[in-house]
């Protein structure tokens, strides 16, 4: 069985998705459960909000996940990080997967947060999105982890204390036998990581056959998925549910370039509101104005949405005259609270752009866990939480296209 640690709640449905489609029974816990798993499923993906968590509580976090996942009889395991990589020199991917290699007694793993369709490949170990590198597709203004180089093995090399060497494209080519003998050299060398080039969706496939015998795996959700064909014989995932339609709302908390154009097009054609940042901060009453405007709004044909989402000149001034650390909290936890009154008012669909964003509305809304449907956008599923039957879309920043928001509503039925 395959255990997933994925470091937060949009990149956990984005793998969760992909395992589904590929074959794998999957299911998505939120945080580390307390009981043990009595479902049977042959993957499970632990939901975490790690990604800009100080080192300690990431490596914290990240080791519990994995003792939960190896009592629950995980014997691969896979830390799954986003496929923009997302985490500066000072970031905690590279602690968290030494902490994961020590803890498993493993010397060696790969670097991979290639995810071809989405446009994201890795040449030379330089990540790019779409045409460009990752520093100049507008993640260099990402509010939280501003992504300003796009060179893996110099990021990994920052961050970790295992040294981090190259498996370039040209390797990967020469097919699975002559990476897992790239690895070996690499591993002779003294180096703990490879990062592996991928240029298109057949360079995942031989990765996926080379790290078949590695107890750790770590990347974007590319190779997870590739990974997920080869345990299932290629078989497809088949019974993927859309939720029925009902009360439903959108809140977006991502500044991508993506989420932007995606709200954007969503003004033109349904209920808005921006939220504000000093209201938040100042207005004791705000999250309750704000549900009072969403409850206008909710029987209209297209959900009503909330939106912090700015665009790039906005937010480094909003940043600059509150503290961008200050304004994320404040803005997480009014879209928290909002949404834990809409849900008890008996809302039943969300859809919340951002992976932050995500991870709170979701902590918030307490579910244990969610059950796959079917897949919105490469990468972004509709998920139905264990216990209930409300429906949520955890949209990762740049993932899906223009008209994400009401594509979404309209596959309900
Ligand atoms: N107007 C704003 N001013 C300041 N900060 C903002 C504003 N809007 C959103 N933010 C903050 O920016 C952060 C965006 O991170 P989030 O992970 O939600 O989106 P993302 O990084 O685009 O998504 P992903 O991680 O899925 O790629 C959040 O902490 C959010 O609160
Ligand atoms: O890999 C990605 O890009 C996403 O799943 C993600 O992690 C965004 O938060």
């Amino acid at each position: 069985m395959l255990g997933v640690i994925a470091d937060d709640f949009t990149g956990a449905s984005d793998i969760a998705s992909f395992l589904t489609e590929n074959g794998l029974k999957t299911v998505q816990m939120n945080g580390v459960p307390r009981q043990p798993l009595l479902e049977k499923v042959e993957a499970i993906v632990i939901s975490l909000k790690s990604r800009s968590n100080p080192v300690n509580e990431a490596i914290e976090q990240s080791l519990q996940a994995l003792h939960w996942l190896q009592d629950n009889g995980c014997e691969q395991f896979y830390f799954k990080y986003c496929s923009t990589f997302d985490s500066t020199e000072k970031g905690n991917i590279g602690p968290v997967a030494d902490a994961l290699l020590a803890e498993l007694k493993e010397n060696f793993t790969v670097i991979t947060p290639a995810l071809p369709v989405n446009g994201r490949t890795i040449f030379n170990g330089y990540l790019f999105v779409g045409n460009v590198l990752l520093n100049e597709s507008g993640m260099q203004n990402h509010p939280i982890t501003p992504m300003k180089d796009a060179n893996l093995v110099r990021l990994m090399d920052a961050q970790a204390q295992g040294k981090t060497g190259l498996v370039t494209s040209a390797d990967v080519f020469k097919g699975a036998e002559n990476v897992k003998a790239r690895f070996a050299e690499l591993k002779e060398q003294g180096f703990s990581y490879a990062v592996v080039d991928a240029v298109d969706n057949s360079q995942l496939a031989v990765l996926a056959e080379a790290v078949a015998d590695l107890k750790l795996v770590t990347g974007g959700s590319g190779l997870g998925a590739y990974m997920a064909a080869r345990l299932s014989g290629g078989k497809k995932g088949d019974n993927a549910f859309v939720p029925n339609k009902g009360k439903t709302v959108v809140l977006s908390g991502s500044c991508s370039v993506m989420t932007n154009k995606q709200v954007n097009a969503y003004k033109e054609e349904a209920s808005h509101k921006h939220l504000d940042v000093e209201q938040a901060l100042n207005n004791p009453n705000y999250v309750e104005e704000l549900y009072q405007w969403v409850n206008e709004h909710l029987n209209e044909e297209l959900a009503p949405m909330v939106y912090a989402t700015v665009p790039p000149e906005d937010l480094k001034a909003i940043q600059q005259k509150f503290g961008a650390e200050r304004a994320s909290y404040t803005i997480e936890n009014t879209f928290a609270k909002l949404a834990q009154k809409l849900h008890a008012a008996g809302v039943a669909n969300f859809i919340t752009a951002g992976g932050e964003t995500s991870s709170i509305v979701v902590q918030q809304l307490g579910f244990a866990g969610f059950e796959i449907g079917k897949q919105i956008a490469p990468g972004v599923p509709w998920l139905k939480a264990l216990s209930e039957p409300t429906c949520l879309a955890l949209k990762s920043g740049n993932f899906g296209k223009e008209d994400f928001f009401k594509f979404a509503q309209g596959m309900m039925l």
